[in-house]
C-alpha cells in the first residue's frame, strides 16, 4: 500500500470531488483534537487527568475530569476554523453554535468526546466518536431539531481509539480507512485502506452481567453461543468485553466479531445504553461500509428519524451474518415472550 498521511488522502479526496475544502478541514480539526486528547490520555497520572470531575452530564452521569478536558479540546478546535454550523457533545445539554465573532460553515459536528470512561483511570484502552451532518439548508443557527437526521444522511463519521497505539478510523462513504498516530512525526499515515469485516465470526462482545433483564430473544440468541458445539451452532464461541466501545468495535472491524448492547429491562425507562447520534450512527455507518451490518434488534440502525439529541437505543452491530441472525431472532414472533416464560 502507499503511505500517505491523513492530509495527502484527504487532499486526494477534495481532487477526486467526494469532499470539499470545508470537509477536509473539519476533519483535519477533528484529527489533530485527537491528536491533543491522545497526548493528555498518555500522560495518565502525571498529566493530572485522572479521576472524577465532580459534575454529572445530562444523562446524570458522573464526568471525568478526561471528559470534561477532551470535549473542551473538540469545542475550542472547532470553534474557529469557519467550516461549522454548530456542534454537539454527548457532555453538553444542547448544541453548541459557533459563536458570532467566527465565521460559519455548512456542518454539524456531532461527538462523544471520551468514550469508555469507566476505563480512564485503569489504563484501558478508550476513544473519541464523531459524526458529521450537514446543516439543513435555509437555518442560520441550528437549534437540536437541526442535528435529528437520520444516520443515512452521514457524510463522515470516525473515531480514534487511544490504546497501545493510537488510530483514527474514518469513513466518508467510500469504505473505511484507518490512520496510526507517528507519535514521532506527529502525522497519521494511512495504515489500512478499504477495511472489511469478515460476514462470519466466532466471537462475541456484551455484558453478560445484564442477562437476567434481556428480551427473550436476547438470551436465545446467547444460550445458543454459550452451548457450543454441543448447542444448535455446532461450534464454539468466544467471549470479549473491553467496556468501551471504541475498542470494541475496532477490534470487531480488525477481525470479525458481534457487538451487543441490547434494550433489557433493568431500567424500562430506558431503550438502551448508547447514545443513537454519538455513538451508535457513527458505528454503523463504519461498520455498513467495511461490508457489516448495524441493527437495533429491530431495524437498521441508519434508518431511525431520531427524536432527541441524547437519545439512546439498542445497538447490535458487526460481521452481517450474526447481526442478521440475532435481528432474525427478535422478529420472529414465536422468539417472543412466551418462549422463555
Ligand atoms: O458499563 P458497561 O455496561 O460495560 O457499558 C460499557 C459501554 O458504555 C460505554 O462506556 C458508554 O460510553 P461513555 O464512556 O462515552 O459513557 C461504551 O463505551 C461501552 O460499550
Ligand atoms: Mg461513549
Ligand atoms: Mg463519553
Amino acid at each position: 500500500m502507499k503511505s500517505i498521511s491523513l492530509t495527502q488522502f484527504l487532499i486526494e479526496q477534495q481532487r477526486e470531488g467526494r469532499i470539499n475544502a470545508d470537509l477536509r478541514l473539519l476533519i483535519e480539526v477533528v484529527a489533530r483534537a485527537c491528536k491533543r486528547i491522545s497526548i493528555a490520555v498518555g500522560k495518565g497520572a502525571l498529566g493530572g487527568v485522572l479521576g472524577s470531575a465532580g459534575t454529572e452530564n445530562v444523562q446524570g452521569e458522573t464526568q471525568k475530569k478526561l471528559d470534561v478536558l477532551s470535549n473542551e479540546i473538540l469545542l475550542e478546535a472547532n470553534a474557529w476554523g469557519g467550516h461549522l454550523a454548530a456542534l454537539a457533545s454527548e457532555e453538553m445539554d444542547d448544541p453548541h453554535p459557533i459563536p458570532d465573532r467566527y465565521p460559519k460553515g455548512e456542518y454539524l459536528l456531532v461527538f462523544d468526546p471520551l468514550d469508555g470512561s469507566s476505563n480512564i483511570d485503569v489504563n484501558i484502552s478508550v476513544g473519541t466518536i464523531f459524526s458529521v451532518l450537514r446543516c439543513p439548508e435555509g437555518v442560520k443557527e441550528p437549534d437540536e431539531k437541526a442535528f435529528l437526521q437520520p444516520g443515512t444522511q452521514q457524510v463522515a463519521a470516525g473515531y480514534a481509539v487511544y490504546g497501545s497505539s493510537t488510530v483514527l478510523v474514518l469513513t466518508l462513504g467510500d469504505g473505511v480507512y484507518q490512520f496510526t498516530l507517528d507519535r514521532e512525526q506527529g502525522n497519521f499515515p494511512l495504515t489500512h485502506a478499504k477495511m472489511r469485516i469478515p460476514e462470519d465470526t466466532s466471537e462475541f462482545a456484551i455484558n453478560m452481567s445484564n442477562m437476567r433483564h434481556w428480551e427473550p430473544p436476547m438470551r436465545r440468541y446467547i444460550d445458543e453461543l454459550l452451548a457450543g458445539k454441543t448447542g444448535p451452532r455446532g461450534r464454539d464461541f468466544n467471549m470479549r468485553w473491553v467496556a468501551s466501545m471504541v475498542a470494541d468495535v475496532h477490534r470487531i472491524l480488525t477481525r470479525g466479531g458481534i457487538f451487543i448492547y441490547p434494550r433489557d429491562l433493568k431500567d424500562p425507562g430506558k431503550p438502551g445504553k448508547l447514545r443513537l447520534m454519538y455513538e451508535a450512527n457513527p458505528m454503523a455507518f463504519i461498520v455498513e461500509q467495511a461490508g457489516g451490518a448495524a441493527t437495533t434488534g429491530r431495524e437498521r440502525i441508519l434508518a431511525i428519524a431520531p427524536a432527541q439529541l441524547h437519545q439512546r437505543v439498542p445497538v447490535f452491530l458487526g460481521s452481517k451474518n450474526e447481526v442478521e441472525r440475532v435481528t432474525a431472532y427478535h422478529l420472529t414472533p414465536a422468539d417472543r415472550a412466551d418462549a422463555y416464560a
